[in-house]
């Protein structure tokens, strides 16, 4: 038995939840290995729900190639709405309670502010759309679940913006990053304390609630952070969107307000560049 079940422990956010869930010692916490936890295969998920009896589900698997995704619909729906329904209906059957990750990439991005959890959704990616799609599937049967909405992950696991760019940096002389799109970072490990707080607390205040790092930047001034902080040289060029082009068009703006996760739990939300020097100084020790 174990009172939380996480899913997609091998992607990014899993591991980030492994070593924050040992560095707080939180023991009773399970980490399944893919084959037993794929979350399309039913029979195996209520196996999986018989023998643990979970109390909470953490969802992190999904899937999140976002240009992939433009030209295979068919398996980013399966993996991100499908799935999440999956999940919602066991967690429905056996009581428990699911806590589900979700994007910023579910708005158009067309906002002067930083968006609520009550601002109209309304993809304009493949991606996007079927994280939408998963949302609305766990609302429709589990009121039980608290959805947080991130944007912008990275961390020393995994594929992620920072690890490519240190890459690129490191290969070659000159770089070309958009400049006019605009959001916030988050560090994944922040974003699984904060996974973690809330569950500690659960304190039934269901829903949907945005949780990023604190401030805003472009990707273009993300990346100069990047150089600057791990004293890479190299020349970064700002762009256009429009001179980057991709199969998936991105919002231009996708700063969350992140009021709601801070009252309801009382989190402390570290501000992007801070958590960006811990990350970058943790994969610096790593080599
Ligand atoms: N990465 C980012 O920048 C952002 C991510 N998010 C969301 O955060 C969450 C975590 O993202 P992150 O950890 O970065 O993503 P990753 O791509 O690193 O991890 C996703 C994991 O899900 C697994 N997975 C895929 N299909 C299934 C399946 N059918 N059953 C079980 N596991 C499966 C993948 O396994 P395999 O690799 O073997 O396919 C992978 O280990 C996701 O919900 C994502 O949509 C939100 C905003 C930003
Ligand atoms: C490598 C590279 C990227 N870019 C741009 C393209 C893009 O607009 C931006 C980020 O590119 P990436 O492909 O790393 O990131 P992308 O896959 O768009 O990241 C998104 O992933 C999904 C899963 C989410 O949910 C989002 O919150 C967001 O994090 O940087 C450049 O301008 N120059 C470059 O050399």
């Amino acid at each position: 038995m174990s009172k939380i079940i996480v899913f997609g422990a091998s992607g990014q956010l899993g591991h980030c939840l492994k070593k924050v869930a040992a560095d707080e010692q939180i023991t009773d916490i399970y980490f399944p290995v893919e084959g037993e936890a794929n979350i399309l295969d039913e029979p195996a998920l209520e196996a999986l729900f018989e023998k643990n009896k979970p109390q909470f589900c953490i969802n992190c698997a999904a899937y999140t190639a976002v240009d992939k995704a433009e030209e295979d619909m068919h398996t980013a729906r399966k993996v991100n709405a499908d799935g999440a329904a999956n999940l919602a209906k066991l967690c429905k059957a056996h009581g428990a309670t699911l806590v589900h990750v979700s994007t910023d990439f579910v708005f158009e991005g067309n906002t002067p502010y930083p968006l609520t959890e009550a601002d109209a959704a309304n993809p304009i990616n493949v991606y996007g759309l079927t994280k939408l799609e998963g949302e609305h599937a766990i609302a429709e049967v589990l009121p039980e679940h608290y959805t947080l909405r991130t944007s912008w992950l990275y961390s020393e696991f995994g594929n992620n913006f920072v690890k490519t760019m240190l890459r690129l940096g490191a290969e070659r002389d000159e770089l070309r990053i958009i400049a006019d799109q605009v959001g916030t970072p988050t560090y994944a490990i922040d974003l699984a304390k904060c996974i973690l707080d809330i569950i500690a607390a659960d304190n039934k205040q269901y829903g949907i609630y945005h949780y990023s790092n604190e401030g805003v930047t472009s990707w273009y001034d993300f990346a100069q952070a990047i150089f600057d902080i791990s004293k890479t040289q190299v020349k970064v060029y700002p762009i256009r969107t429009a001179e980057y082009p991709t199969p998936a068009i991105r919002p231009t703006y996708s700063v969350m307000d992140k009021a709601k996760v801070r009252s309801t739990f009382n989190i402390q939300i570290p501000y992007w560049r801070h958590s960006l020097e811990t990350c970058i100084k943790r994969l610096s020790e790593q080599q």
